[in-house]
């Protein structure tokens, strides 16, 4: 296998490990555009692409950065996946190292206490001064985590919303205790550590703390401030009320499904159901354009079911009409490249009937 690049994906503020690989039982397609690179990554047996990539297509696109050396590139991606575990893209596009994950973990694997069981519940009022009701209405209104809500939901999340503030190294979480509230992060940083390894990190947007409070387990792992950070807490009652159950059923439904991505294979079982909390179910019909060539790129998409056509037009080429280039089915994804190299999308992607994704959207939440 070649890894040929990595990136933690942030999404909502969590960061999530992927890893784009090659291996012989993948069969790489690659668009070239020019010194811009896209590829749509497809297994051998769901292809129906109607040309295989030439060694051309794979050094155009291991020559990520366009300076003609594809050696040196994939030896740093390498080396930088060999010695940190991935780098970290962030929303500027900037990839920073990131530390090695740990040998693998064990899976989250109790069954939540019971996602229909209905504890007594208070409802809860927390005072709050104007700045905090203004910016925990945004989050609400954008974070992936309360599309799902209702009215009435949102409300009682909203009149439930606390506001803590930790200083850098602070105890947000100590692996061991009770699980008491499930935090929202507001402004700054944090990391996530199990038995003393770094398991994730979070910024703005990002969430923790739902395990305990889902398997009334102790907590899994603690959460540290890395920064002065400010987090909004949901306490236990209100957050198995109203949250838990969608997170439950979301984990649930795509699990399976994710685990047979092949770019996702390399996660961590409780790094893939963060993916899943993350992932937005999107329809489109016959015709409709999902992504156009020469776009920017902000996020990533797997298809559920349905059939997509990519598209290219070719530079330089006279003709400026876009030619069929492949064929994605089920399982199948698109996206990454621009997401990973911040270029914009070099081959449209249109639904060739009823067309189900679920999207990563690499764009910050609030
Ligand atoms: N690898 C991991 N295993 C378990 N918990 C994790 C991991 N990475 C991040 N976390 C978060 O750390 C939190 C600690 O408190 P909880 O166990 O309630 O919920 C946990 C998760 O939200």
């Amino acid at each position: 296998m070649i890894v040929f690049g990595a990136c933690y994906f942030r999404s909502s503020g969590n960061y999530t490990r992927l890893i784009f690989e090659k291996s012989g039982s993948e069969r790489e397609r690659t668009f070239s555009a020019g010194d811009v690179s896209a590829s749509v990554k497809q297994h051998p047996q769901q292809s129906s692409a109607d040309k295989s990539p030439s060694p051309d297509d794979d050094r155009k696109r291991l020559d990520v950065d366009g300076d003609g050396d594809v050696s040196n590139r994939s030896a740093k991606m390498d080396a930088d996946v060999a010695e940190h575990g991935g780098l970290l893209l962030g929303v500027d596009g900037k990839a920073t190292p990131m530390k090695r994950p740990p040998a693998r973990r064990g899976a989250v694997s109790a069954e939540p206490v019971d996602e229909n069981d209905v504890t007594p519940y208070q409802r809860k009022v927390v005072p709050k001064n104007e700045a905090s009701k203004e910016s925990m209405s945004k989050a609400i209104e954008h974070n992936v985590l309360f599309t799902h809500l209702d009215f009435n939901e949102k409300q009682d999340v909203f009149d439930a919303m606390f506001e803590k503030e930790f200083e850098p190294q602070g105890v947000i979480i100590q692996q061991g205790d009770e699980g008491d509230n499930f935090y929202i992060v507001h402004e700054g940083t944090c990391e996530a550590v199990k038995d003393g390894v770094k398991v994730a990190a979070y910024d703005q947007g990002g969430s923790f703390g739902e395990l305990a409070l889902m398997f009334g387990q102790p907590r899994a792992a603690s959460v540290l401030a890395t920064t002065h950070v400010k987090v909004w807490g949901i306490d236990r009652e209100t957050y198995r009320r109203i949250l838990m159950g969608s997170t439950i059923k979301k984990r649930k439904l795509y699990d399976e499904f994710l685990s047979k991505i092949d770019i996702l294979a390399d996660l961590e079982d409780y790094e893939r159901s963060t993916v899943a909390d993350a992932l937005q179910p999107v329809s489109f019909k016959d015709g409709d354009v999902v992504v156009k060539q020469g776009d920017q790129g902000d996020d990533f998409y797997i298809i559920m079911e349905g059939v997509a056509e990519v598209f290219q037009v070719k530079p330089g080429d006279g003709d400026q009409t876009p030619i069929k280039v492949g064929t994605l089915k089920s399982s199948n994804y698109f996206g990454e490249i621009a997401l990973l190299y911040n270029t914009p999308r070099a081959a449209t992607i249109i639904a060739k009937g009823p067309l189900d994704c679920v999207r990563l959207d690499r764009e910050r939440s609030v």
